[in-house]
């Protein structure tokens, strides 16, 4: 199994573990903090946050508290994240009459109606392109599609008349029915159309996929960081969903503004780029990790270890996915981690500094093993066998089954049916 990443990079990040190594590793940050004054660029700390209260957890180092608040600059190509410079783009750099001129000759055929073709689907048609869904005719697409308002024969067709129909063929099908379907899609994708994607998956792992796009064609990708459903659901809110965007072939010379434009189309808020390899090497990694399997084992182990020691399943629930989900995750989301440590007590900060080296250091050996189970094409080869089964479906609302009738998850349900906006009366 060919591995993409011959050579992986020295971990970037190096937890400092001796003092000699808190010493060197905090004034490290110094110089960074003074380079990154001098750069100019500055950062604003939300007035909500207010200095007070990480002044007085000690949170802010004693330079950055003495200088005057730095604001990121907006609107500009280029910003610093955390030292390293890079370019984005946002929603607003394309307003709704510059997409529909950019569009005007173009129809977007989206291909697959699962989470991402109902978001990006929807959002387009809303921004208000030339929008067609082609999908298997009278399949679970097929009807959700219609209770969206796509309409048979005007905007719904089956897969292979909506690809004849498109120019910007997207193709949102499942990853495991993209190589499925790709001997009846290549031969329809005739010079000067465009192939976009939403995973780099099919074009990277080609070994496996097959899947080698026509040589004429442009081939982008504009990978939302989130579920399809909230893709959807922030655009309706007047924000948008973090995208990247990547290039694989630029026939027509066009292709890096093509994956903006149509990135803003589909909902993203603001975008970044990437290439191919690292859009999908990254997001197997996090959905395995942090995003979702990670999570989920920290979860269960955590719950497992308080009820074997007798706390109730209330108990054992609240201190584990209740209060993490309600209060203390969304701090991080809002401010910052070291906001949400400095809201917390002191005990908890003490306790929960401490013990991160310990977490960090029992991880980061699995999320290696991760990395090169994904790099190596392992995980793409596990997810193609499994996700190819004709019952795929069953299977997994089988083994979703299991997880939703284990103890932590139905002592959850009762959770939730006591939340406040839960109990109207
Ligand atoms: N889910 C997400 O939030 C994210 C997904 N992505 C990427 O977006 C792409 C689409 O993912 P997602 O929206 O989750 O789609 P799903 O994985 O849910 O795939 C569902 C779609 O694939 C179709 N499909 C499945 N098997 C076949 C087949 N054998 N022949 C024809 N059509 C088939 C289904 O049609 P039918 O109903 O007829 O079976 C349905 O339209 C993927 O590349 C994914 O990696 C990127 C970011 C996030
Ligand atoms: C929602 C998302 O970004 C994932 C987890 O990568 C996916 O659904 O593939
Ligand atoms: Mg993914
Ligand atoms: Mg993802």
């Amino acid at each position: 199994m060919s591995t993409i990443f011959l050579k992986s990079q020295r971990s970037l990040f190096h937890y400092p573990r001796t003092q000699f190594e808190i010493m060197s590793f905090r004034s490290a940050s110094k110089l960074a903090m003074k380079a990154f004054r001098q750069n100019g660029a500055r950062r604003v700390i939300p007035a909500t946050r207010s200095m007070s209260v990480l002044a007085r957890a000690g949170v802010m180092s004693r330079s950055a508290a003495r200088v005057a608040p730095m604001v990121q600059t907006r609107g500009v190509r280029t910003m610093d994240f955390g030292g390293v410079k890079e370019t984005v783009w946002e929603r607003n750099d394309w307003p709704r009459e510059k997409l529909l001129d950019y569009f005007k000759n173009d129809t977007l055929a989206v291909i697959g109606y699962g989470s991402q073709g109902h978001g990006q689907g929807l959002n387009a048609r809303d921004n208000g392109l030339n929008v067609i869904v082609g999908v298997r005719e009278g399949g679970a697409s097929w009807k959700a599609a219609i209770e969206d308002g796509w309409v048979p024969g005007k905007n719904l067709f089956p897969m292979e008349e909506a690809i004849k129909k498109g120019t910007i063929i997207m193709d949102l099908l499942s990853d495991a029915a993209q190589t499925e379907t790709w001997p009846t899609i290549a031969p329809l994708l005739t010079k000067g159309k465009t192939l976009y994607f939403s995973h780099g998956f099919s074009v990277v792992f080609k070994d496996q996929t097959k899947v080698v796009p026509p040589k004429d064609i442009d081939v982008i990708l504009a990978a939302p960081k989130g579920s399809g459903r909230t893709v959807r659901s922030l655009f309706k809110e007047g924000r948008g969903i973090n995208s990247s965007v990547a290039v694989f072939q630029n026939v027509s010379g066009k292709a890096d503004e093509k994956a903006v434009a149509i990135a803003v189309a589909i909902g993203s808020g603001f975008i970044y780029k990437t290439t191919f390899e690292r859009e999908v090497v990254s997001d197997l990694v996090g959905e395995r990790g942090c995003l979702m399997g990670g999570i989920n084992g920290l979860f269960l182990a955590q719950y497992q270890t308080l009820r074997e020691h007798g706390h109730t399943p209330a108990e054992a629930f609240n201190e584990t996915v209740e209060e993490a989900t309600q209060s203390l995750y969304p701090l991080i989301g809002k401010y910052g981690l070291d906001y949400m440590f400095a809201a917390c007590s002191t005990t908890a900060r003490r306790g929960a500094i401490d013990w991160t080296q310990r977490f960090y250091d029992a991880n980061k050996k699995v999320l290696e093993d991760l990395y090169e189970n994904v790099a190596n094409g392992n995980e793409a080869k596990r997810s193609l066998e499994y996700n190819s089964k004709p019952n795929y479906r069953e299977l997994y609302e089988k083994e979703l089954a299991e997880i939703r009738d284990l103890e932590i998850w139905r002592a959850g349900e009762t959770v939730r049916s006591l939340r406040p906006e839960e109990n109207k009366h």
